[in-house]
C-alpha cells in the first residue's frame, strides 16, 4: 500500500496529472490556437462545447445537493450563479451562446444540441455520472481541472484573436471572467480536498477523479478531431458545415 501524502504532496501530485493529461496538449487545441482549424472546425467546437457549459450548472447542482455542510453549500452555489446568471440573458451560458452566434451558428439550433457529436454526449454525461455515483470527495476532486484552465484560456483566447479574423474580442467575453472564478471555484475545491483526503486511499480517488475529469475534456476533443478534423468522419446525425 501506498504512504499516505502531506497535502501539498497531494497537490502536487495533482499538478502532475494536469501536466500529462490536460487538454491544453490535445492537437486539436493547437491546431485551434496556430490558426490551422477551418470555420467549420471552430463552429464545431463551440457547437460542442456549449452541451459541456449547459451541464455544468445541472452537475454542480447534483453536488450541491449531496452536501450537509451549509457553508459548503453556500460557497459551492455560486458557480450555478456564475452560470445561469440572475436573470435572463446574464451569466455563463448566454455569454457561450453569444459565442457560438458569434461564429455564426443558429441560436435555437445551438440550444437544442441539435447534431453534437456522440463522443461530446458521453463525454459530458459521463462527468454527471461521476459525480452522482462517485464519493462527495470524488466529486469535488474532478472539478480540480480548473486549476489548469486558467493558463489554456488565455492562450486559446490570443491564439484566436490572433489568428482568425471572423473571431473578436466581443464573441469570446465568455472567457474574461473565467479565469477569477476559476481560480475561486479551485480555492474552495482544493481547500475540501486538503481536508478530507487524508488516507492513501482517499488521496488515490482523487487523484483517479481528477484523471477522469482530464479524459473527459480530451475525449471531446477526440470527438471533434475524428469529426471535423483531416479524417472527416462525421457521424449520422450530426452537424456538417
Ligand atoms: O476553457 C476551458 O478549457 C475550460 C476548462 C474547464 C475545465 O478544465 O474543467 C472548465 C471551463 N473551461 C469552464 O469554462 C467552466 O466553466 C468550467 C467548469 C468546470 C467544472 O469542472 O466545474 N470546468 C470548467
Amino acid at each position: 500500500m501506498s504512504a499516505v501524502l502531506t497535502p501539498d504532496a497531494l497537490v502536487e501530485s495533482l499538478h502532475a496529472i494536469g501536466a500529462e493529461r490536460y487538454h491544453d496538449r490535445h492537437p486539436y487545441h493547437h491546431r485551434m490556437r496556430e490558426g490551422g482549424c477551418s470555420k467549420a472546425e471552430i463552429q464545431a467546437w463551440a457547437l460542442n462545447r456549449y452541451y459541456y457549459q449547459s451541464r455544468i450548472p445541472v452537475k454542480d447542482a447534483i453536488i450541491l445537493s449531496r452536501m450537509e455542510d451549509p457553508a459548503l453549500r453556500r460557497a459551492w452555489r455560486q458557480r450555478i450563479l456564475d452560470h445561469d446568471g440572475d436573470a435572463e440573458g446574464e451569466g455563463g451560458i448566454e455569454r457561450w451562446l453569444k459565442l457560438a452566434e458569434g461564429v455564426g451558428l443558429d441560436r435555437a439550433d445551438v440550444v437544442a444540441t441539435r447534431g453534437i457529436l456522440p463522443g461530446t454526449r458521453f463525454a459530458v454525461d459521463a462527468y454527471l455520472s461521476l459525480v452522482r455515483e462517485r464519493s462527495l470527495l470524488e466529486a469535488i476532486a474532478s472539478s480540480l481541472t480548473e486549476l489548469f484552465s486558467p493558463r489554456i484560456i488565455q492562450d486559446r483566447v490570443s491564439g484566436m484573436l490572433a489568428n482568425y479574423p471572423f473571431v473578436t474580442s466581443e464573441t469570446l467575453a465568455y472567457f474574461t471572467a473565467r479565469p477569477e472564478q476559476a481560480r475561486r471555484d479551485v480555492d474552495v475545491a482544493l481547500a475540501y480536498v486538503r481536508r478530507h483526503a487524508v488516507t492513501p486511499d482517499s488521496q488515490a480517488d482523487v487523484q483517479t477523479a481528477l484523471r477522469l475529469k482530464c479524459d473527459i475534456l480530451w475525449a471531446m476533443l477526440d470527438a471533434l478531431d475524428h469529426a471535423y478534423g483531416e479524417r472527416g468522419q462525421v457521424p449520422p446525425g450530426a452537424w456538417r458545415p
